[in-house]
């Protein structure tokens, strides 16, 4: 049996190094920048208020008191988009509001509420500093500074940035098309009545939900029969624009594993089992399309923890890495609540619900360790990783975990 260190190897080689792609902003959410994007400008892009208020000379209103106000005249009314060069004449104010540019001359902005409001004169009764209320050109970001570094998620903040950047385009790491294949002919979509022997699909939704979440642009497909010819065709089709196929079921020791039947006795995909439960039986490799594109393919146990235990394990990682994103499940140490069993040669990811206490991080392993229980696995927030030599654990001990 191969060690699960080493399929993880072996899968993660089947990724290749990100590729980018240039995409309008408008759709780059979640995108990871592939390169350093440098302010094209400045922010702002000039010196403009802070506040409502007056644009005037701080020295000329020095002497401004509640009991010996300052009077000036008022001769402009700058509002916010207003885009011709003004200049203060000394003895006057300007009526300026919140982002409008500076008239040149003017070193300072009184906010109205230290004034009466007046339109055609107005009574100041603070002084206030030079510069005071003003937000100086470049103050956020020079042009030529790095706005944002490389291999960052775009999220609303950045996208923002990017806009007021006055930037349309950004190179991002391409997000890869990831198809889930479900195979079996057990199982009804969610929603179509159930004969006696059929179960509800849930692999295809579970594991797109968790390609997608992991960045990727992931598409759910759900081949029904066993026929290995009509099946190839599927892979055929797909191949031509999946980066990625992960299929889930089929691929064990029985009569009827399509994925299995389809694809052993090539040197294209090869199937293992991996010391490792739940997620035994595993298959990867290229899938070679008619077009000549090998698309990495990577087969996964059908039953339910399984599969999703496997995504997590050998995929989310190289997957993420493929599209710059980092690993970002954090490993931890906890204190194991009760004892545990684990079989002998084989590392366990035990699921379990991660407390963080006061004394420390501590996980209780729930449910039992085989791979049909959905719903532990939907209660879980970690998994519990015991390692190929030990068998048991015992309550109190020290054990790795997958926060999840
Ligand atoms: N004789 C042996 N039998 C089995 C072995 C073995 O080594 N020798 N391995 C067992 C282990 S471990 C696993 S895991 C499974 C893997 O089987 P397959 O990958 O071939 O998957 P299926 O047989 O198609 O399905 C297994 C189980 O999961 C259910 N399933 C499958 N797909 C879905 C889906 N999309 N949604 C919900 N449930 C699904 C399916 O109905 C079966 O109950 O093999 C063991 N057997
Ligand atoms: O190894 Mo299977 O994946 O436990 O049920």
């Amino acid at each position: 049996m191969r060690s699960v260190s080493d399929h993880q190897s072996v899968v993660a080689a089947l990724f290749g190094d990100p590729v980018t792609a240039t995409v309008p902003v408008s759709t780059a959410l979640g995108g990871v920048t592939a390169t350093e994007i440098l302010a094209p400008t400045g922010l702002p892009g000039f010196d403009n208020s802070a506040m409502d208020g007056y644009a005037v000379r701080a020295d000329e209103i020095s002497s401004a008191t509640a009991q010996s106000p300052v009077r000036l005249p008022v001769a402009e009314d700058i509002p916010a988009g207003r885009t011709d060069h003004l200049t203060l004449t000394p003895g006057t104010a300007h009526r300026i509001m919140t982002g409008a540019p500076m008239p040149d001359g003017a070193d300072a902005v009184v906010p109205v509420e230290l004034t009466d409001g007046g339109t055609d004169e107005v009574t100041i009764r603070t002084s206030v500093l030079s510069g005071k209320h003003i937000r100086r050109a470049g103050s956020d970001i020079e042009a030529g500074q790095p706005a944002i570094s490389a291999g960052t998620r775009l999220g609303a903040p950045q996208l923002g940035l990017l806009a007021a950047l006055g930037l349309t385009e950004v190179a991002v790491a391409r997000r890869l098309r990831v198809v889930v294949l479900s195979t079996g002919s057990e199982l009804v979509t969610p929603g179509q009545p159930l004969s006696h022997g059929q179960i509800y699909e849930s692999n295809g939704p579970m594991l797109t939900a968790a390609a997608t979440e992991a960045g990727a642009e992931a598409t759910h497909l759900h081949y029904v029969t066993d026929d290995v010819a009509a099946f190839r065709a599927r892979l055929d089709e797909i191949s031509g624009w999946a980066d990625v196929i992960i299929t889930s079921g089929g691929v064990s020791a029985g009569a009827f594993e399509v994925v299995k039947d389809a694809l052993t006795d090539s040197d294209d995909v090869e199937f293992v089992k991996v010391a490792m439960q739940p997620g035994m039986p595993q298959g990867c490799g290229r899938y070679p399309g008619p077009d000549g594109r090998r698309v990495p393919i990577i087969t996964l146990p059908g039953n339910p923890v399984s599969s999703l235990v496997s995504f997590e394990v050998f995929i989310r990682p190289p997957l993420r890495a493929a599209m710059g994103l980092p690993d970002d499940r954090h490993t931890l140490t906890a204190q194991l609540s009760s004892d545990v069993r684990s079989p002998a040669g084989k590392r366990q990811f035990l699921r379990g619900v991660l407390r963080h206490t006061d004394d420390g991080q501590v996980v209780d392993p729930i449910g039992p360790p085989a791979s049909h229980h959905l719903r532990y696995l939907a209660q879980a927030n970690a998994l519990i990783d015991i390692p190929e030599d030990v068998d048991a654990v015992t309550a109190g001990a020290q054990v790795e975990v997958i926060e999840l």
